[in-house]
């Protein structure tokens, strides 16, 4: 029978665009669907008054991720060295305490429990963290910690998936050591560029159906045939696409298991870089959880704040408006600065909550108590449909590594799956000779 392509890609994220890329590399046809009118997905960029181009998601990335290193390299994109020195400035009644997460006692003690211990399976973080010993400055730097990154409640995280997750961060170094001058975005661009005519664009999938030997993958304008799947989309969305026949029911329940968090990623642009080096390695307040700013500027001439608002405060904000978080965000960093700070030139807000196609949040979160297996259900898929994002992955889930990561060992599976059937083909017809 005619296909299309051999595999079609759902989605055009980081995963969408290594997996991709892996298959064309294995001399296979590949068609990549995506939803919106650019690639890139949690990896956004705007354009500031100045003619800066800025990431509105995604944007860092260190040494200790070689994967995405090696794409930046490749595509010589420059780099631009944070100020992050490893410890926030803690603005509380105790002036200038340092906190870096990892030095809090909580971190350690988390870093040392089994995922797998049966004495951890129903405990949420909230319930783990009432039954430690520690100061409550502690309790309250890990909760903030907790919304800001996981921006869920802690109510609703079970413990053994944040260990779990966390385990799979092994970067020695800060997180936040780069970003690219000319935003995260141009990264997936430069992925795309490679991939040239393989990718549509504004080509939401709203269906599959899986046949013996092959799948139909329908969007409003088109209906598509490949040997194959990959779904790179994150497990909340991958839901909202029908699939026929139903998927089989432990697939279902790993794929009902994630909720989307809630994150607001804003810009505030100042003429110059007029701040003490103090408060250049980040921010985070003690009577708020969840709340962090990071100096981005580019240079001297180029000064930026970037603010995250995760979790619980995320969601508290955005029901008071938009005017209400300027407000509130406009006057905490006039504090910060001095009331001389000049106020900045540029506020600019992106809510990631409810995002039509990503979720909210950097990533979806597991909250089902139960479903240790449904990362591995979701790797192995069903027949022709396979699942792959950022969150699937053995290494840095939830950041683009991992989504590059699982991008491209979903296609290696895809790829020798696709192998395999062509023996096998092969030696049906040499039988019947
Ligand atoms: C505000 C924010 C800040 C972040 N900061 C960092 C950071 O500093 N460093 C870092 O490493 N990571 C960061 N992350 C996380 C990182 O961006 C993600 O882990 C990564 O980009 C996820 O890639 P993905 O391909 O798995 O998913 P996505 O990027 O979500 O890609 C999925 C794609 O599928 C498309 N899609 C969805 N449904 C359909 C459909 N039905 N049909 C067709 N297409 C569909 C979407 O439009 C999207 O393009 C951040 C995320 C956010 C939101």
């Amino acid at each position: 029978m005619e296909r299309d392509a051999d595999v079609i890609v759902v989605g055009a994220g980081f995963t969408g665009l290594a997996a991709a890329q892996a298959l064309v590399d294995r001399g296979l046809s590949v068609i990549v669907l995506e939803a919106r009118a650019e690639v890139g997905g949690r990896v956004r960029s705007f354009e500031t008054s100045d003619g800066t181009r800025r990431d509105a998601g995604g944007q860092f990335v260190c040494d200790d991720m070689p994967e995405v290193m090696a794409l930046v390299r490749a595509a010589r994109l420059e780099t631009v060295e944070s100020r992050w020195k490893g410890a926030a400035t803690t603005v509380s009644a105790t002036p200038s305490r340092r906190a870096s997460y990892r030095d809090n006692p909580l971190y350690a003690r988390m870093e040392a429990a089994d995922p797998t211990d049966p004495a951890l399976a129903g405990l949420s973080i909230a319930d783990w963290l009432d039954g430690q010993d520690v100061p409550a400055a502690a309790k309250r730097d890990f909760l903030s910690m907790v919304h800001g990154l996981w921006c869920l409640p802690a109510d609703v995280i079970p413990f053994w998936y944040l260990v779990d997750s966390d385990r799979r961060n092994t970067a020695e170094m800060s997180e936040l050591q780069y970003f690219l001058r000319d935003s995260a975005a141009s990264l997936a661009d430069a992925m795309a560029a490679r991939l040239r005519s393989h990718v549509i664009l504004s080509a939401p999938v709203s269906r599959i159906r899986r046949r013996e030997e092959h799948v139909v993958v329908e969007t409003v304008e088109r209906q598509l045939t490949a040997r194959h799947v990959l779904v790179a989309v994150p497990p909340v969305r991958a839901r909202d696409i029908v699939q026929e026949p139903p998927l089989p029911v432990p697939l279902a329940r790993a794929l009902g298991c994630w909720r989307s968090g809630a994150v607001i990623k804003i810009l505030l642009r100042y003429g110059e870089r007029f701040w003490s080096p103090s408060v250049s390695s980040g921010v985070s307040w003690e009577d708020v959880g969840g709340l962090y700013a990071f100096d981005v500027s580019l240079d001297a001439s180029h000064a930026a704040f970037v603010v995250f608002v995760g979790g619980p405060l995320a969601l508290d904000w955005r029901a008071r408006g938009r005017a209400f978080i300027e407000q509130t965000v406009r006057a905490r960093m006039g504090e910060l600065l001095g009331a001389d700070a000049p106020e900045p030139v540029e506020f600019i807000l992106h809510d990631w909550t409810d995002d039509r196609w990503s979720g909210g949040g950097y990533s979806d979160v597991i909250v089902d108590f139960a479903a240790h297996d449904a990362e591995a259900l979701l790797r192995q898929g069903a027949g022709r449909v396979a699942f792959a994002s950022s969150e699937l992955s053995p290494s840095f889930p939830t950041y683009i590594e991992g989504a590059i990561v699982a991008g491209r060992l979903a296609a290696g599976q895809i790829a020798d799956a696709l192998a395999n059937e062509d023996v096998a083909t092969a030696a049906s017809v040499e039988r019947a000779r």
